[in-house]
């Protein structure tokens, strides 16, 4: 298991972490989710003893990564998938490693097939594409056959054969009973993956929760109501109704009305009752996706200037909140649910073991810490071992 209490990193007066609390237990996949910058990387670089905190502890399996003995074994680490030799091939990358923590070298070729790189074990790994690189990361973080796994962003650069195999993978070596905490932007990948989310935003928790809880605790159902498009007056005609019945009705872009706050049979009666036909009426419910965006739209740092969201934003009339840009969910059946308990769908909502990001307080002068500059005091975990230090070994002619 891995435990964090209090954990705090700052950079000169740059708050990275602030004062994080969470467990990732075996037996899951724990997914680390927050938006750019909100201090993913360097949480898992203090897991493995890569930064020192500033405040508070992280251990693995109670203690400390740089305490653990031969913690190659105890932990695989991918945090970098081009930290890697260039000019060594796939098969000596992974000796060199081997090699560092006692490995036989058996188990590099055992790896290098779990990953599927057998082929191109003796390249030099320069020549290797995006995903290529991620798998030889993926076989280094394995190589010590560890219980606890770190994977920062696995199936970045992957195509879908092998975002596949890592989802895979992952619920494979969770399903032994290891730890495996990773870290993903992809939220449709991470529904299919995580058992477990830890959310975090500018450094601080946002959500600690199962992937079911935290997507119903983060997003409002809602019936989709379509009229027909040869007749706008109608549309106008249901929506009032729609309010004065008490539900909140928001236009979709494409024509539709978003309902929330009634139930499809009671819409259906008010559509009777004004004599509007209906050409849908149905009941959606929220992807992991729409419940991120939701918890994490007042802790993003970057935000693109042309993004749609912040264009319907200031477009809004007066009254009407904008249309939450969703993805297209699949219809589950033709009722709703009933709405979920007042304050639950709420983001931040007390009770949901999610909380909203009070600011952080700034830190205390101090020098700008970079971590390149810090030598290691123990051999990492193998992907975090910088492997420039690894001793060279003689390479493969090809
Ligand atoms: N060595 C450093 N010196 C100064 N600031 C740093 C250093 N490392 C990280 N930071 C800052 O700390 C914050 C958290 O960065 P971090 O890389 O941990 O975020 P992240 O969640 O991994 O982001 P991303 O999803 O973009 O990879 C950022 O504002 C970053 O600029």
């Amino acid at each position: 298991m891995i435990e964090a209490v209090g954990l705090t990193k700052r950079y000169g007066d740059k708050t990275a972490v602030h004062n994080l609390s969470f467990q990732v237990r075996p037996g899951a996949v724990t997914g680390f989710l927050g938006p750019n910058g909100a201090g993913k990387s360097t949480t898992m670089r203090m897991i493995l003893g890569l930064d020192t905190p500033s405040e508070g502890t992280v251990t693995i399996g109670g203690r400390p990564f740089r305490q653990t003995p031969n913690a190659p074994r105890q932990v695989g680490a991918l945090l970098d998938a081009k930290a890697v030799h260039g000019g060594r091939s796939a098969r000596n990358h992974l000796l060199s490693l081997a090699q560092l923590s006692g490995i036989p070298a058996r188990r590099v070729d055992e790896v290098l097939g779990v990953v599927g790189l057998q082929e191109v074990a003796r390249k030099r790994s320069k020549g290797f594409s995006l995903g290529m690189g991620q798998r030889l990361g993926i076989a280094a973080a394995l190589l010590g056959d560890p219980q606890v796994l770190l994977f920062d962003e696995p199936v970045n650069g992957l195509d879908p054969e092998g975002i596949l195999w890592v989802r895979n993978l992952m619920k494979q070596l969770a399903a032994e009973g290891r730890t495996v905490f990773v870290s993903s932007h992809l939220m449709s990948e991470m529904a299919l993956t995580a058992d477990h989310l830890i959310v975090i935003g500018r450094g601080q928790l946002l959500a600690d929760m199962s992937v079911t809880d935290f997507i119903s605790a983060n997003s409002a159902d809602f019936a989709r109501v379509r009229t027909p498009d040869t007749d706008p007056a109608l549309r106008e005609k249901l929506s009032a109704a729609l309010n004065g019945a008490g539900g909140q009705v928001m236009p979709e872009p494409d024509g539709a009305l978003r309902v929330m706050g009634l139930e499809l049979p009671r819409i259906s009666d008010l559509a009777h009752e004004t004599g509007v036909r209906l050409w849908e009426l149905s009941p959606h419910r929220a992807s992991l996706e729409e419940a991120y965006m939701r918890m994490t739209q007042g802790a993003v740092d970057y935000r693109s200037s042309d993004d749609k969201k912040s264009g319907l934003m200031e477009q809004a009339r007066p009254g009407f909140a904008p249309p939450p840009q969703v993805p297209e969910v699949p219809q589950q059946g033709w009722y709703a649910p009933p709405p979920p308990a007042q304050g639950v769908q709420a983001p931040f909502a007390p009770g949901t073991r999610t909380a909203a990001v009070p600011p952080v307080p700034p830190a205390p002068a101090a020098p700008v810490q970079d971590p390149r500059l810090a030598p290691p005091v123990v051999p990492p975990a193998p992907q975090a071992t910088a492997p420039a230090a690894a001793p060279t070994l003689s390479e493969d002619p090809r």
